[in-house]
Parts: structure tokens; sequence; C-alpha cells
């Protein structure tokens, strides 16, 4: 497998760098001044590309590069590949399904309980020693509150499991119920689920359907004791209606792991108290990234020896 070409699109973890480098001939893209110029010497010689959450695989990097195989993405989500272009061109896609869902169900709870018990503001409280001043205010319980999940997939039920853990009624939003989704309740559509619910989550992948799913509806019907956790992707969230329904305490508060436009981040989020924001760090502990390397190597081994791959797309 040695002369086998991959190019990697992003310095998305060194291991994996290492890893790839000692199977196969390993190109990446950010030692080149751009595509372009990577694309006019080495185009060819690319049989594999390995791509994440931040730069993917889009039509024209998929034409540019002719024999091109298979897109393993190092993430769950493959909403920056370009999936209507590989399937025309007959080119496998992979992603890292189940091996970070622990980590980000973990960051989903933690985002929660951050924003109801003002986690991040009492840290900054006892280190910039006003405890000496005065007590912490209260702050909201989190256990027991009414938890909606946008998405209940591997991810989203992972989150639905701890949720219950606290003594949470967990709803989902669907066509129809469920029946693997056993005693949480359903309701025919978002703007129902977030009435319902204290707490609503993001959880589903990005698609041409979900992009803004979560609209001023949705977060008029969440209220503002209302508090949004996304860990799926920020454009599910229209981000304007987002923020203005933080500033005019239309909404209670948001914990956002993901953002559009992200790493852009806007000053109004920045300055808002009710808001806590990580970024994009769902699946990024040592351990959870090192079986996602695996699990992206395992692939294209599989695929190069011509065995089924571990976690197709395409
Ligand atoms: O966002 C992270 C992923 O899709 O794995």
């Amino acid at each position: 497998m040695e002369s086998i070409g991959v190019l990697m699109t992003y310095p998305m973890n060194t291991n994996l760098e290492e890893q790839l480098s000692n199977r196969l001939n390993l190109f990446k893209l950010w030692n080149y001044p751009s595509f372009q110029s990577f694309s006019e010497t080495h185009a060819n010689s690319i049989r594999a590309l390995v791509c994440n959450t931040k730069i993917g695989a889009d039509a024209n990097t998929i034409d540019s590069l002719p024999n091109l195989e298979i897109v393993s993405t190092y993430s769950v989500g493959f909403d920056k590949i370009d999936l209507k272009k590989c399937r025309e061109k007959g080119i496998c896609v992979t992603n890292t399904p189940d091996v970070l869902t622990d980590d980000v169900a973990d960051l989903a709870i933690a985002l929660a309980l951050a924003v109801f018990r003002k986690i991040p503001m009492s840290d900054g409280y006892v280190k910039s020693e006003l405890w000496k001043c005065s007590d912490y205010p209260l702050t909201s319980k989190f256990s027991g509150k009414a938890v909606g999940i946008v998405g209940l997939g591997r991810i989203g039920s992972a989150i639905a499991k701890r949720a219950a853990a606290f003594g949470c009624p967990v709803s989902y939003p669907s066509r129809s119920e469920k029946p693997e989704a056993g005693s949480y309740k359903y309701y025919p559509n978002i703007p129902d689920l977030a009435a319902n619910s204290q707490i609503l989550v993001v959880a589903c992948a990005l698609t041409d359907e979900t992009r803004h799913i979560v609209n001023r509806e949705v977060i008029d019907a969440l209220g503002p004791k209302g508090v949004i956790i996304n860990i799926g992707r920020g454009p599910i969230i229209d981000q304007p209606e987002l923020v203005a329904a933080l500033v005019e305490r239309r909404l209670g508060g948001a914990g956002l792991d993901v953002l559009e436009n992200e790493p852009d981040v806007s000053e109004e989020l920045i300055g808002l108290e009710n808001v806590v924001l990580t970024p994009h760090i769902g699946s990024d502990t040592v351990e959870t990234c090192n079986d996602m390397s695996d699990l992206l190597i395992a692939n294209l081994e599989a695929h190069f020896n011509g065995k089924p791959l571990l976690a197709p797309v395409l």
C-alpha cells in the first residue's frame, strides 16, 4: 500500500498522520500554498482523500483528482462531502460513527448543566475572588427538566439515555411513533416538541431538509425559560434568530458546541452570560480520537485490500 497516494485536507490528528504515512504515500494539503498548486503536480497520484468537518470534499476537489477511489471523513457527519458527486463517480465514502457517540452525548449533557447551573460563570466568580464579597446567585435545576431531542439517532439516543438518568422526561419529533423509542414521547413536528420541552437538544445531521429547521417559530415555542443545546451542526439553527431571541430574552439560554459560520462567533453571543460556547469539541478526547483514527485507517485498509468497508456511507 506504500505507493498509494492519500491526501489529507487538514491537520486533524498527529497520530492519524503518523499511521497514514506509515502505510501510504501521505500528502498534507496544508503544506501547499493552495489546492490548485497541489493538484497541478500531484492530482494523478491521489487514490484516497482524508477529510474532516473543516475541509471536506467538494465537487471541485473530487473532479480535480481523476484517480480518486475513496473519501474517508474523520467525523460522523458527512455534510462537507459532495455525496452526489461521489455517487456519480463511483467513489466510496466512509465516516467514523459509534466510536464518538458517548463523548458527544456527554458534552450535550455537560452543556445543559453548564447553562442551567452557570458553571463557567461561577468558575469565573471564584477565580476573580468575588466569592469573598458575596455568595453566588441561585441558578436553575437541570434534573427533571423536559428534554426534546431533534434527531433520535445514535447520538440522540445516547443523549436521551443520559437525560433519563437525570430524571428528565424525553420527547422527540417524528412523523410517526418510533417503536425503538420505548417510553419517550413523540410529537408530530418540532414546534410542538419545543412547546412541550424545557430543553431542546439538536442532534440531527445537517442536510437540505434540516438547514434552519430550528427557526423563530421553534425558538418562540420553547420560550423565555427554554434552553437550546446544539451538538449537531450550526446551520441547523437559524443563528440570527437564535441570537435575537437570546438578546431579547425570548429564549432562556443556549449551550452551543457548533455555530453557523464557525469558527466566527458573533459579538452578541460572546457578550451573553446565558450562553455557553465550546469550539466544536464533541468528539475531541484523546481516547475517541485514537478510535476514530483506527476506524478511518481500517476503512482505507479494507478498501485497498478489496474487503467490505467497516463504516460505509456510500
Ligand atoms: O462534528 C463532528 C463529527 O461529525 O464527527
